[in-house]
């Protein structure tokens, strides 16, 4: 007998604007396997989880569920016959605990008022049950991102999926954390869920998973099994050439303080402190690594740097001119470049076109401009350039980026923040989402900058990233300077994980004694 729980046949799917997204795809995928859905930005992953989970219709194709057709309308009915989704940006409720997001929507009820002891009750033996280790009585915007995906697994789990699709579930976790996943998902095959793992880390998913599904250019072109296979094997199977991740770097040379950083503090709204006397330098021809976990800081650092926030106490001074009293537009001015972490709000504008995102920051530039006008002509061979140089997929640069794929998104603004040949470069998760080929190159990018004589501020939850590439890193946890090595050559990936977590933190003598040398 078969041991196939889903089986995609022939599934093409075509958007309104005639890009073909998955074209004749075949997925199969074994009941209690790991299954890895792979393939570079623009390939289709998404829009293919997207049909299987009713988010999107298909224009042909056949989808088959432990041996019955089946008809992928919507979510809900997915959710229904055993199949969940556990997305990259988590949907949940900050205000409420755990168990009542855990069950929102599904409450047993005790005539007509949910019956709190036995939710809380399910919750917890079925977190038990899986060994995902959280408290159902903690309110969630108090819990830290690693729990937060906890709770999102066990609200797929406690609604009987036996198929879990996972989109790049370890994009935000410590090592520790995703040591803690993976020994997760094993304990979940083991009691036989089965799990589609999407993911461009292709060292993870040599760990974890039983088979690769590798789609290229919308079509499925093979799966192969990771037992025996390397990771140059994979990856020339993915992009059709071989991609060397290992960074090529000269020994850094610092030049001046470019920016300084004086004991920031900033509160948000709310009153709550998120940055706590946060002190640092960037120099000319230094890549600054910050490490931390999601929401211990970092984004406010980058955000207070780059004009954002209100409520600063401190100091920030790029060549000693204050930033604080400085508009956004004043601080691009003055050299400053500004890739943020969430390129869907900030990022982008979604529902223009891809030119008109590559130039927003550019309507300044005179060599764009005809006596004083914007020349359209001119910009729109300026956006095919960075469109060719970027490698970005899409039909052309009238092309709405609400169209693109989500790494291809993140390339426009990559594009546009580069183009500028900015003094200082703050990049924040720069190639999250991205595939290894565009992470070689946006890597490539950033140490050129940096050896032209550049500073550049490199935030990144992805610890080898932060190894890779920083020549001084920086920990922030809980809001505060966690560690600093001046030479990140002087640490480990575990141990910066240990600090992330706040296990260890240095000594303010430790830290302080190391930046104030000039
Ligand atoms: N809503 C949409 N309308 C039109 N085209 C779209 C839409 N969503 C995606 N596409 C196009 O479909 C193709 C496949 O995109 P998809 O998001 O499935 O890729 P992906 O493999 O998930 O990429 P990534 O790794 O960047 O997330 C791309 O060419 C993309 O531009």
């Amino acid at each position: 007998m078969s041991n196939e729980i889903l089986k995609m046949k022939n599934i093409t799917k075509i958007y309104s604007n005639g890009v073909i997204a998955n074209k004749d795809v075949t997925l199969s995928v074994n009941k209690g396997e790991i299954h890895a859905l792979m393939g570079e930005n623009g390939a289709g992953k998404s829009t293919l989880m997207k049909i299987l989970f009713g988010i999107e219709g298909k224009n042909s194709g056949d989808i088959y569920f432990e041996g019955k057709r089946i008809e992928a309308v919507n979510p809900s009915d997915m959710i229904n016959i055993g199949i969940g989704m556990v997305h990259q940006h988590f949907m949940l409720v900050d205000s409420l605990k755990v168990y009542e997001n855990v069950i929102l929507g599904m409450e047993p009820r005790k005539g007509v008022f949910t019956d709190t002891q036995s939710a809380i009750k399910l919750v917890a033996d079925t977190a038990k049950k899986y060994n995902l280790n959280v408290d159902p009585m903690a309110k969630v915007s108090d819990i830290s991102v690693g729990l937060k995906q906890k709770v999102e697994i066990l609200k797929v789990l406690i609604r009987g999926a036996k198929l879990l699709i996972l989109d790049e579930p370890t994009a935000v976790l410590t090592p520790q954390e995703t040591e803690e996943l993976f020994e997760q998902l094993i304990l979940l095959k083991d009691n036989g869920h089965t799990i589609i793992f999407i993911s461009h880390k292709i060292r993870e998913v040599r760990q974890i998973c039983d088979r690769i599904t590798v789609l290229r250019g919308g079509r499925s072109i093979g799966v192969i099994p990771v037992e025996n296979s390397t990771e140059e094997e994979i990856s020339r199977f993915m992009v059709g050439r071989d991609v060397v991740l290992d960074v090529d770097k000269k020994p850094a040379s610092f030049g001046e303080v470019l920016l300084r950083v004086e004991n920031l503090n900033y509160k948000n709204k709310y009153g709550k402190q998120l940055l706590k006397d946060v002190s640092f330098n960037v120099r000319k021809g230094q890549i600054l690594g910050i490490a931390g976990v999601e929401g211990n800081g970092q984004n406010e650092i980058a955000e207070s740097i780059f004009g954002f926030n209100n409520n600063i106490n401190g100091k920030i001074t790029f060549r000693d001119i204050s930033l604080l009293d400085k508009s956004i537009r004043d601080i691009r001015n003055l050299g400053i470049s500004y890739i943020p972490e969430d390129r869907m709000t900030i990022g982008v504008t979604k529902d223009v076109s891809i030119w008109e995102n590559l130039v927003s920051d550019s309507i300044d530039n005179k060599s764009l401009k005809n006596k004083g006008l914007l020349n359209i002509k001119k910009i729109k061979g300026y956006a095919r350039e960075l469109i060719r140089e970027f490698k970005i997929l899409c039909r052309n640069e009238d092309q709405q980026v609400a169209m693109l794929s989500g790494g291809n998104t993140q390339k426009v603004v990559v594009a546009r923040e580069f183009s500028s040949d900015p003094n200082l470069l703050i990049a924040n998760q720069p190639t999250r989402g991205i595939d290894v080929g565009a992470n070689e190159f946006i890597w490539k990018k950033i140490i050129d900058l940096r050896d032209k004589g550049r500073g550049i501020i490199l935030i990144s939850a992805d610890l080898n990233e932060i190894m890779e590439l920083s020549d001084s890193i920086l920990v922030m946890a809980d809001g505060e300077v966690a560690a600093f090595f001046e030479d990140g050559k002087n640490t480990t990936e575990y141990e910066l994980g240990l600090y992330m977590l706040g296990i260890k933190r240095q000594s303010l003598e430790e830290r302080v004694g190391k930046f104030e040398k000039e």
